[in-house]
């Protein structure tokens, strides 16, 4: 198991939130993540974690930062792991002067083209090495996990939750793109990270994959804003809904006037959203088993 370094630490809410690090296999190089642990966590209780993924541009820190989410999970004794967006550093490929591609923009998918199939394979990392790699670290219960993402990572969020439904109990999304094969954003990532295969979709795309038998018992809480910039460019909500309704999904699609895509919107929200996750990560069995715990530095 790679070996953890903490870069920073700090008490809050109770517990604690760190960022660290860790030599990432699957990413070919350091992998950065933020952590919030509650009280209950640091008395050596076994809590329910929320993988999060941020969005187009973030960080691992950019959540724990700006969604005031920290006080809502330390009232629910839950913990959240932020994942980063992208790999980074030396030898990753980049575009210069693009934010919605290469570095902050990896699409929580496994690219298959040159030169970026080597370092950017996000889904690997979040749907496998990164819960691997901090369960076996800290306090968490891999069997009461949730999954929850703005934009970019509201689309890889939702993807998980369908691919993966043993994996997580509970999901929840802002501004989700939905149909990432159909706008903008994806058609770009289409051309560099898959070499122009839109096929390559199916695996990733919400709306694909719900079309295609895939399904998340637990249900998905979406929230979107209807002043948001990219609500008809890039978003396509109406599309999730139609897919959802078609193939018998559980879906509660929120649509709020006069909220944008902004952090300022998701904090609105986070309350609901962190509630969502507790009502039912708390009624799955917990996993009393103890990780080995990571030192304080
Ligand atoms: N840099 C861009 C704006 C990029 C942006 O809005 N990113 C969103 C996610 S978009 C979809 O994944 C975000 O969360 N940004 C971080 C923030 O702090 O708001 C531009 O300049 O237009």
């Amino acid at each position: 198991m790679p070996a953890i370094t903490t870069k920073e630490y700090h008490k809050c809410c109770g517990g604690e939130v760190r960022r660290a690090t860790f030599t990432s296999q699957t990413l070919g190089g350091e992998a950065a993540f933020s952590l919030f642990l509650p009280k209950q966590a640091l008395a050596g209780r076994n809590v329910p974690v929320i993988y999060v993924l941020a969005g187009l541009t973030c960080t691992e820190e950019t959540f724990l930062i700006k969604a005031n989410a920290v006080r809502h999970a330390a009232q629910h004794g839950l913990a959240l792991v932020c994942s980063d967006t992208s790999p980074r550093g030396a030898g990753v490929p980049t575009i210069t002067d693009e934010w919605d591609i290469g570095p902050g923009a990896g699409y929580y998918v496994n690219a298959t083209a040159a030169p970026w199939q080597a370092r950017y394979r996000m889904w690997d990392f979040v749907r496998s090495e990164l819960p691997t790699t901090v369960e076996n670290a800290f306090p968490l219960d891999g069997a009461r996990r949730g999954v929850m993402g703005h934009s970019m990572g509201g689309m890889g969020a939702l993807a998980l939750a369908l691919r993966e439904p043993g994996l997580y109990q509970s999901a929840s999304m802002f501004a989700p793109i939905c149909n990432p094969s159909a706008v903008p954003w994806g058609e770009k990532a289409t051309q560099l990270y898959f070499g122009g295969d839109s096929h390559l979709w199916d695996a990733y795309d919400p709306c694909r994959l719900l079309a295609s038998g895939h399904e998340f018992p637990g249900g998905f809480l979406v929230d979107q804003g209807l002043d948001d910039p990219f609500l008809k460019s890039q978003l396509h909500p109406d599309a999730l809904e139609n897919a959802a309704r078609k193939a018998g999904q559980a879906l509660k699609l929120r649509r709020h006037e006069g909220y944008d895509h902004s952090y300022w919107f998701v904090q609105s929200f986070i309350a609901e959203h962190i509630r969502h996750h507790a009502e039912q990560l708390n009624h799955t069995q917990v996993n009393h088993t103890q990780a080995p715990r990571e030192t304080t530095p």
